[in-house]
């Protein structure tokens, strides 16, 4: 085991669906007019994708080890993604021991300080981290949560991100977060009809049913306060990301304003373990959101989560597939996962990452038995009728 080395690191890229699961055609609920930093300019606020928000796509990191096994992950970045794989990351692994995942990752962060900390850099390194423990999990014929030291519960529970929360209900979720679909640009009207949809589903899904507000970096501070006290009334259980992820001093103020019993929560546009220490002791949420794919990976998730931990707060890691699976089984501070309803009218579950991954595990009932899990690695493989590209073949 200890004398297994990488042999090839390769990149690939893949489009429509999948890891840039934001890449889907005309009609998906998640591309139907919702509030983003754009909003403010009418020309993009009917479509994400009018701005780009599917520019980057799906990059594919698959890794060989000196005794023919393949490990791989995929996460958003598309060619410039496998660019730095390909020009600058490989040299890490190539010739290192498959067990060098701590090591691996302090050269590609150090290596890539000048021009990364945060976005598509750490996005890319996450992709080779989460494609390294695939690697160990599958030579060492374990799955990526006993490698992590074991769940800490048989079965997991999910709520639902989509456009119908009473659906959702119905499918056996926890709880239904909503994309918020008018932002300040749109003025009193518009926060108007945000609390009228919210009004709606409460009636629909009745008093107790979890309901969430995503507002996608999108808000003022004097918005979201608005927002927040006029969606008390109906029971709103966190209001997330409303703000800029630069935004730490607004969070803290958003927090304090907020009605009492309603959760802050923010993260998934956040990045590596100074980005969320920064969040945790400026006291901007309740919960912290970490994407895996987009964090820094495994390898830095196992470290954001052990300070979130020291700060009494929940991970609850934005919805990224297995790979998040695989790490919310083993934490104590993350008693629910989050499930994509990527069914174009949020009305039937499918796998999140469809249709990269074969053998991808869906929630039955919004709930995940561990048993599921046990494959070694994530348990999952590439689908072959995805066409991959390796834009920088070396
Ligand atoms: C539903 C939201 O607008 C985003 O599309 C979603 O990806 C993310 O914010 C989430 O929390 O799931
Ligand atoms: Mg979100």
């Amino acid at each position: 085991m200890g004398n297994i080395t990488i042999k090839h690191v390769r990149a690939f890229v893949l489009r429509g669906g999948g890891a840039d699961y934001h890449d889907q055609a005309d009609g998906h609920w998640i591309d139907d007019h919702i509030s983003t930093p754009m909003s403010k300019y009418p020309e993009y606020r009917q479509s994400r994708r009018s701005f780009g928000i599917n520019v980057l796509g799906t990059l594919v990191v698959e890794i060989e080890a000196s005794d023919g096994t393949v490990g791989f992950a995929v996460t958003t970045g598309g060619e410039p993604a496998a660019y730095i794989v390909e020009k600058h990351l490989a040299r890490f692994l190539e010739g290192a021991r498959v067990t060098d995942i701590e090591k691996i990752w302090d050269q590609m962060y150090q290596s890539t300080l000048y021009y990364g900390r945060k976005g598509l850099v750490i996005n890319t390194i996450s992709g080779v981290d989460l494609a390294l423990w695939d690697l160990l999990g599958k030579i060492r014929q374990e799955p990526v949560h006993q490698l992590l030291g074991g769940a800490v519960r048989d079965e997991l529970q999910f709520y639902a991100t989509g456009a119908r929360p009473d659906l959702a209900q119905k499918m056996g979720f926890i709880g239904g977060k909503m994309p918020l679909h008018h932002g300040p640009a749109e003025g009193e009207e518009g926060l108007r009809k945000n609390l009228e949809e919210l009004a709606t589903m409460r009636e629909r899904v009745g008093p107790d049913f979890w309901l969430m507000l995503d507002c996608w970096m999108s808000l003022d501070l004097n918005y979201a306060t608005k927002l927040a006290i006029g969606a008390h009334e109906y029971g709103l259980k966190w209001i997330e990301e409303a703000l800029s992820p630069d935004d730490y001093w607004g969070y803290a103020a958003l927090r304090n304003n907020v009605p009492k019993g309603m959760l802050v929560t923010t993260g998934e546009h956040e990045a590596t373990r100074w980005g969320f220490r920064m969040l945790l002791e400026m006291g901007c949420c309740d919960i912290i959101q970490p994407d895996v794919g987009w964090c820094g990976g495994l390898t830095e998730l196992v470290k954001i989560s052990a300070l979130a931990d020291a700060h009494n707060a929940m991970v609850v890691p934005h919805g990224s597939s297995v790979y998040s699976y695989h790490f919310v089984a083993t934490r104590q501070n993350s008693p629910f996962a989050e499930f994509l309803m990527m069914a174009p009218k949020a009305d039937e579950v499918v796998p999140m990452f469809h249709p990269q991954l074969l053998g991808e595990p869906v929630p039955i009932n919004g709930r995940m038995r561990l048993s599921v899990l046990d494959k070694p690695g994530f348990g999952v493989d590439l689908n072959p009728a995805c066409q991959l590209h390796r834009p920088y073949n070396r």
